[in-house]
């Protein structure tokens, strides 16, 4: 069998993501791998990894998602969620197949995503989990208001996507000194897991029809990044849950906008765009 693998390199809002199809053979993955393929310099280079891999059946042998897919940071680790890749994958298996709608597994459960049109997908991004446990924290807390900060970043609310993040409200989310204050509060010891940190700044009143907030991200496990699918849910949820934003709102992030609705049963709906930059072969020396 060929040892080559194709890839498919893929953004959403320059969140980017080196696809790999492992459904039909194995791939052998290791940290070190992963992190010589993210690498910008000498990889491909990628905010995170992704494999599509078959999809999980049942005990009568029928499937109930069409693909499943596993996500890695550009540190090697493995993570449970991404709103950005989730809608890339979709739109891959949705070319292929010419549906236009697709049932996705991740470790963080089963989404379903729908094409909005040319380029642009809605992703169903399941429960926004809102309990101390689920995200995790350390100790027992309000997820409302966890009373930590550095500089001008202060009480975030913390929010499981899946993965977890903590969302600072703040006056100027450009002024933010992410690169120095990011990792300090991903490591901060009330994450466990570590967390995804979100500064956000709210752009019109409590009562506009339709929110608007500003966002920027730094991400666990890979660190600033252009944009953030679960950080834009984890911040409309966020701003919801303090009474700053109704429940739908434009996320503006650095690479451009995402629609997120926080909906009444408590499932968080992103719609956003797909690109795909370009495809080639990996060289052998990434996965040896
Ligand atoms: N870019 C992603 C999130 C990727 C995972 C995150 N860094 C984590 O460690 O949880 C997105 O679009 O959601």
């Amino acid at each position: 069998m060929s040892t080559d693998w194709p890839f498919v390199k893929m953004h959403g809002l320059g969140n980017d993501f080196v696809v790999l199809d492992a459904r039909s053979r194995a791939l052998d993955l290791t940290p070190e791998r992963i992190r010589a393929i993210a690498d910008r310099r000498t990889g491909i280079g990628c905010d995170q990894l992704v494999v599509i891999a078959p999809p999980q059946t049942g005990s009568n042998g029928s499937s109930v998602s069409d693909a499943t897919m596993l996500i890695h940071n550009s540190d090697g680790s493995e993570v449970a969620a991404c709103g950005n890749a989730t809608r890339c994958v979709a739109a891959l298996l949705m070319a292929e197949s010419g549906s236009d709608s697709v049932v996705i597994e991740t470790r963080a459960g089963l989404l379903d995503a729908e094409s909005r049109g040319e380029r642009l997908v809605a992703v169903d991004m399941g429960l926004a989990r809102l309990d101390w446990r689920e995200i995790p924290l350390a100790e027992a807390k309000d997820t409302l208001h966890l009373g930590i900060g550095i500089g001008p970043l202060v009480d975030p609310v913390g929010i499981s996507m899946g993965n977890p993040h903590a969302v600072f409200f703040v006056d100027d989310a450009d002024s933010v000194d992410l690169t120095r204050l990011g990792p300090q509060l991903e490591h901060h010891p009330l994450f466990p897991e570590k967390a995804n940190i979100e500064a956000a700044q709210m752009l019109t009143p409590p009562d506009a029809p339709l929110g608007r907030i500003r966002m920027r991200v730094w991400e666990r496990g890979t660190g600033i990044t252009m944009a953030c699918g679960t950080g834009a849910c984890a911040t409309l949820v966020a701003a919801a849950r303090r009474g700053l934003s109704p429940r739908k709102a434009e996320i503006v992030l650095d690479g451009g906008s995402l629609t997120i609705e926080w909906l009444p049963d408590g499932h968080v709906l992103m719609t956003g765009p797909v690109a795909t930059a370009f495809s080639g072969v990996l060289d052998p020396s990434l996965l040896s």
